[in-house]
C-alpha cells in the first residue's frame, strides 16, 4: 500500500488518538471533530487519492482546493498506434503547472500487442479485442475522475492501408475494423472525439515524430533551439523530417515535400516525406519480387540475401509468402546488395542538406541495430551509416553464424544501408542517434499526435 504521506498521516493519528472527553467545551465537541475530520480527508484526498480514485466524498471539496501539481492541473491523453507490425497504446500524463507556459510531460504508460489490426482483416472483431485489452490499462493508469475528459483516438499508419489494397480488402479495413474499435471506445468512460479513429496521412507522421523528439530533446522551447531531423522506419512505410536551415534547400525541394505546421506558437517549415512500400517488411517482399506476382500462394520465392538452404513460410498482412535462398546461386553481401539496391534507386528525393546534419533514428533502425548489438537494446547509441554496411557485410557473408534468430537479417541490415546511401543519399560518416526513449519516453508520433488533439480540443493552450 502506498505510504500516507506525513501530513496526513499525523491528522488521521490526532483523530485516533483523541481523548475520550476532550478539553474543549462540550458544544463545541461536534465542529471541533467535523474540523479534524475535514482535515484529515482533505489531506489524504489531495495526496493520495485524488490522482488515483474516485471517492464518496470527492464532492465535499471544491475542484481547485488541493495545492499546485495536484489533478486541477493535470491531464491525460490516451493515443493508439495501429501500426502494420503491431498496435500500441500510449498513455501520457501531462501537468499545466501555469497557464503560461507548455504543459509538462510527467510520463507515459506504453503497450503493445502484435500482431497490427490488418492481420484481422478477415475477423474484425478479434482485431478490436486488442484495442479494448489495451484500453482496460488505461482504465488503471487515469483516475475515473478524469476519464470523462480523456480524448482516446487510434490512428492506424499508412502501412495499413497499403496491406489492405494489396489484399483488395480496403472496404473491410476502412469500414469495418474502424466501426468496431469505435464503438469500442464508445462503450469506454473516455471521451471519443469525431474522427477517433482513422488513417493518418502518412505526411503528418513524419512531423508528429519530428514534433516529439525535438520535444523531448527540449528543442521546442527555450533558446538555443537546435532541432534535430528523424528517420522512421516501420514496416510498410519509412518517413524523413528536418527543418531546412538552407533557403538553397527549400528552392530545391518539390513543393509537396514541404509542410508548414503550428505548434505551440510556433510555426515550422519542415521537410517531410512518408515512402509508402518502403518500410522493412515492404522491403523484403520488393527484393524477393512478391509485389509483382498476382497470385503468391505456392510461389517459392527466392533471394541471395537468404540461407542458402533455407526454404520457410512467411505471414504478413495476412498473406502467406513462401521464400528460400538461392540454392545454385550466389549468396552474400554482394549479390544482396544488387538486389537490394533495385528497390530503393532513384525512387527517393535526396536533399543535399542532410549529407551535413545528424539524425535520429527509431523503429527498425533500432531494432536492427540493436540485434546485432551495434548499440545498447536499452540505451541505444550513436552510429554513422557506414557501421550499418560494415554490419550488413558481416551478417552477409557469414550468414550461418548470423541468421538463426531471423533469416531476414542480411537483407534487412543490406535494405537499411541501401535506403540511407541510394535512396537518402546520406554520407558514410553521417551520424544516427538510435534512440528508442528519450526521458522514459517512447520516440514515437504519438506524442506530437496527442499534442496535437489536446490543442485541437481546447485541452491545452
Ligand atoms: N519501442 C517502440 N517501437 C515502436 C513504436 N512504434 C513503432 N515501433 C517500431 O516500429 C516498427 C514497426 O513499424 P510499424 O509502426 O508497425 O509499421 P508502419 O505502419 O509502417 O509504421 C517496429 O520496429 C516497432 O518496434 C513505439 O511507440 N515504441
Ligand atoms: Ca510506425
Amino acid at each position: 500500500m502506498t505510504p500516507l504521506p506525513s501530513g496526513a498521516t499525523a491528522a488521521l493519528g490526532m483523530l485516533i488518538h483523541t481523548p475520550a472527553v476532550p478539553r474543549f467545551p462540550c458544544r463545541m465537541a461536534p465542529i471541533w471533530l467535523i474540523g479534524f475530520l475535514v482535515l484529515a480527508l482533505s489531506s489524504i484526498y489531495c495526496t493520495v487519492l485524488h490522482p488515483k480514485q474516485e471517492m464518496w466524498f470527492q464532492g465535499l471539496f471544491p475542484s481547485n482546493m488541493c495545492p499546485a501539481n495536484a489533478s486541477a492541473y493535470t491531464f491525460y491523453g490516451i493515443m493508439f498506434d495501429a501500426g502494420s507490425t503491431g498496435t500500441r497504446i500510449h498513455i501520457y500524463t501531462f501537468v499545466q503547472k501555469n497557464p503560461e507556459q507548455l504543459p509538462e510531460l510527467e510520463g507515459e504508460i506504453f503497450e503493445s500487442v502484435k500482431p497490427g489490426l490488418s492481420a484481422y482483416a478477415s475477423e474484425p472483431k478479434k482485431g478490436a479485442e486488442t484495442v479494448r485489452i489495451l484500453l482496460e490499462m488505461a482504465k488503471e493508469a487515469v483516475p475515473p475522475s478524469h476519464w470523462k475528459k480523456t480524448p482516446v483516438v487510434l490512428k492506424a499508419t499508412a502501412g495499413l492501408r497499403l496491406l489492405s489494397e494489396q489484399k483488395a480488402q480496403a472496404l473491410l479495413l476502412q469500414g469495418m475494423i474502424p466501426r468496431i474499435v469505435r464503438e469500442v471506445f464508445e462503450k469506454s468512460p473516455f471521451l471519443v472525439p469525431d474522427n477517433s479513429v482513422g488513417i493518418m496521412d502518412g505526411c503528418y507522421e513524419g512531423i508528429l515524430a519530428w514534433i516529439t523528439v525535438n520535444f523531448l530533446t527540449g528543442q521546442l522551447y527555450g533558446q538555443n533551439q537546435q532541432t534535430v531531423g528523424t528517420l522512421d522506419l516501420g514496416g510498410a512505410s519509412t518517413q524523413i523530417t528536418f527543418l531546412p536551415r538552407f533557403e538553397e534547400t527549400l528552392e530545391q525541394t518539390p513543393v509537396d515535400f514541404l509542410s508548414s505546421f503550428e505548434m505551440f506558437n510556433s510555426t515550422y517549415k519542415l521537410y517531410t516525406h512518408s515512402y509508402l512500400g518502403f518500410g522493412l517488411k515492404a522491403a523484403r517482399l520488393a527484393t524477393l519480387g512478391a509485389l509483382e506476382i498476382k497470385a503468391v500462394d505456392g510461389q517459392m520465392l527466392r533471394s541471395s540475401c537468404l540461407p542458402k538452404q533455407l526454404e520457410a513460410e512467411w505471414h504478413f498482412g495476412g498473406v502467406k509468402y513462401q521464400y528460400g535462398g538461392n540454392r545454385e546461386g550466389e549468396t552474400g553481401f554482394e549479390p544482396c546488395y544488387a538486389e537490394v539496391v533495385k528497390v530503393v534507386q532513384g525512387k527517393l528525393h535526396q536533399p543535399d542538406e542532410i549529407r551535413r546534419s545528424s539524425f535520429y533514428a527509431f523503429s527498425y533502425y533500432y531494432d536492427r541495430a540493436a540485434d546485432t548489438n551495434m548499440i545498447d537494446y536499452e540505451k541505444g547509441g550513436v552510429l554513422e551509416v557506414r557501421d550499418f554496411e560494415r554490419k550488413a557485410k558481416e551478417v552477409c557473408d557469414n550468414m550461418d553464424m548470423y541468421t538463426s534468430a531471423s533469416p531476414f537479417l542480411c537483407m534487412d541490415l543490406t535494405y537499411i544501408t541501401a535506403l540511407l546511401k541510394e535512396g537518402f543519399g546520406f554520407g558514410d560518416n553521417t551520424l544516427l542517434q538510435l534512440t528508442k526513449k528519450v526521458n522514459n519516453i517512447e520516440t514515437s508520433w504519438a506524442l506530437g499526435a496527442t499534442f496535437h488533439l489536446l490543442q485541437s480540443l481546447g485541452l491545452t493552450h
